[in-house]
């Protein structure tokens, strides 16, 4: 029997489109694909199994995004892979029937990708890099984690994480690149980079390149992965567990307090306020490694004038932003009308608790790309390091909420004590974040009000877009923290 040959491309697309809606980090669920092409095909591993690495051109709206999928092909799918399937293909013209499914849960495909890593690899436009004085093992099996996250991404033992970008941007990834600077700066609070891998796109001349000309695509990054870590999202919400947990109070119900939350047996403030620390330390560091600029007040409100348009777009896309547009709009405004001139420079950009870990030495930042809706220069450009700070403060917001706006059912009574709780758990935290990160020398949020409210509410309604598009069962938890930061 000869191996399945690599599947002909009308099925295949066929199969991909009723699939690509269905996974997580597929960022177009709020429209239909309008059409569907494969970009690239390359195949990495031939013979039974083997592996195809796609890139996939994928219409919507009248834009084009691309998306990367590891397409593994196998005669008959054994039980422990069904759920990784895309579909059957009746590749007719070879006499082959084979099943196709996505390489990432298959450790016996994806397994090799360190080994091409380590020998500095080329195959077709594939180039894979080991990162200058490291040395990458061979020998491990990579399963995709399990964290909530917009990529995939591979854990190979205890040793590696190897980020599969899923939808591409032009370019090198600003994560790549940020992580490199900061680790040859000596920053503790990011995990070191082993290797990664790009797609040459000098001979393309199609809509993959553009991040400048010729320049390579980043495809997936390598890093230390970092066993001792818990993630900051789930430290938060087993503290936003435990709080919602204590036993209620007889009679009506006390105005509670940020203090309050204190309390609860899990308490989050004291990391709270050692992350706002951590976080200053990285605004530091970024600030010695890619300088500082000082922004002039017309760039601040081209910046309010751009917060306006998102606000105005995803206003027309979901209508339950709109009852708090005109709130957000007033914030807005104060912050054109008082523009002054501010130090701008590289920061995260996409800031949440889902982006760092505590581990045994501390908090490590991870994840520098910035929001995945955004265009490359977008996500470069020098800003303000308070939008970081905005961004941890939502997120203190989501996990004080996603308990309660994730579980309808609630009686009204209950539903309104525990948001009490929400508010109390959110006041506290916030707070500890802010008073850590200006202690240890950044900007002092409290300083800077109506700046960081005016980062937070773009931060908001940005959230709305992406859960719409990516999450839509996730809409109410922004939706229910806007409704009290705008009451
Ligand atoms: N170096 C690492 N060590 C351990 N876990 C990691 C590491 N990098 C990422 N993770 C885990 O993977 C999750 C997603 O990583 P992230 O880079 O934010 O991916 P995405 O951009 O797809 O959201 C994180 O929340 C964390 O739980
Ligand atoms: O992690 P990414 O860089 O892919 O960021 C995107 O996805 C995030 C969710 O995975 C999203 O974050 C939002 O949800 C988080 C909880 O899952 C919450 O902690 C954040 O505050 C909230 O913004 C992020 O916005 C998006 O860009």
């Amino acid at each position: 029997m000869p191996p399945p040959a690599p599947p002909s491309e009308n099925s295949l697309v066929r199969l991909l489109a009723g699939w690509l809606p269905r996974q997580r980090w597929f960022g177009g669920k709020d429209g239909p694909i309008d059409d569907l092409s494969i970009g690239t095909i390359t195949e990495l591993l031939p013979g039974e199994p083997g592996m195809h690495h796609l890139i996939l051109d994928v219409r919507q709206n009248g834009e084009t995004d691309q998306y990367q999928v590891l397409l593994g092909v196998r005669r008959d799918l054994p039980e422990r892979l069904e759920g990784a399937a895309i579909g059957r293909l009746d590749v007719r013209e070879h006499g082959v029937i084979g099943s196709v499914y996505d390489a990432a849960h298959d450790p016996e495909l994806t397994r090799p990708l360190l080994a091409h890593m380590a020998d500095e690899r080329v195959v077709g436009p594939l180039v894979f890099h080991r990162a200058p004085g490291t040395g990458i093992r061979t020998d491990l099996d990579g399963s995709p984690n399990t964290a909530e996250q917009s990529n995939t991404s591979l854990v190979f033992g205890d040793a590696y994480i190897c980020k599969l970008f899923r939808r591409l941007s032009p370019g090198v990834s600003p994560d790549l690149e940020v992580n490199l600077a900061l680790s040859r700066a000596g920053c503790e609070h990011v995990p070191a980079v082993h290797g990664w891998i790009e797609l040459d796109t000098s001979g393309a001349g199609g809509e993959t390149g553009g991040g400048g000309a010729d320049e390579p695509v980043t495809l997936a990054l390598l890093s230390e992965f970092l066993r001792t870590g818990t993630d900051g999202w789930q430290l938060a919400l087993t503290s936003v567990r435990d709080w919602f947990g204590q036993p209620c109070h007889p009679g009506p119900a006390p105005e509670l307090t940020a203090d309050d939350a204190g309390d609860a047996g899990g308490d989050f403030a004291a990391e709270a306020e050692r992350l706002g620390a951590a976080t200053a330390e990285v605004h530091r560091d970024l600030a010695a490694a890619f300088g500082v600029t000082r922004a002039p007040p017309e760039l601040l409100r081209e910046i309010v004038f751009a917060m306006n348009e998102q606000l105005d777009q995803v206003s027309a896309a979901v209508p339950e932003l709109r009852p708090h547009a005109h709130a957000i709009r007033a914030v807005f405004d104060e912050v054109a009308a008082g523009a002054a001139a501010l130090p701008f420079q590289r920061v995260h950009g996409d800031y949440h608790l889902g982006q760092v870990l505590r581990t045994d030495a501390g908090w490590t930042l991870l994840d520098f790309e910035g929001e995945p809706a955004r265009t490359p220069a977008e996500r470069r450009a020098p800003a303000h390091p308070l939008r970081d700070v905005a961004g941890m403060l939502r997120s203190f917001e989501y996990a004080a909420r996603f308990l309660l706006a994730r579980d309808g059912d609630l009686p009204p009574h209950t539903a309104d004590a525990l948001e009490l709780r929400a508010r109390a758990w959110a006041d506290r935290n916030r707070a500890a974040f802010c008073a850590g990160y200006a202690a240890a020398g950044g900007p002092d949020p409290a300083a800077h009000a109506a700046l960081t409210r005016a980062f937070e509410f773009d931060k908001a309604v940005y959230e709305i877009r992406y859960e719409a598009r990516n999450r839509p069962s996730w809409l109410p938890v922004p939706l229910r923290s806007l409704a009290r930061l705008t009451g």
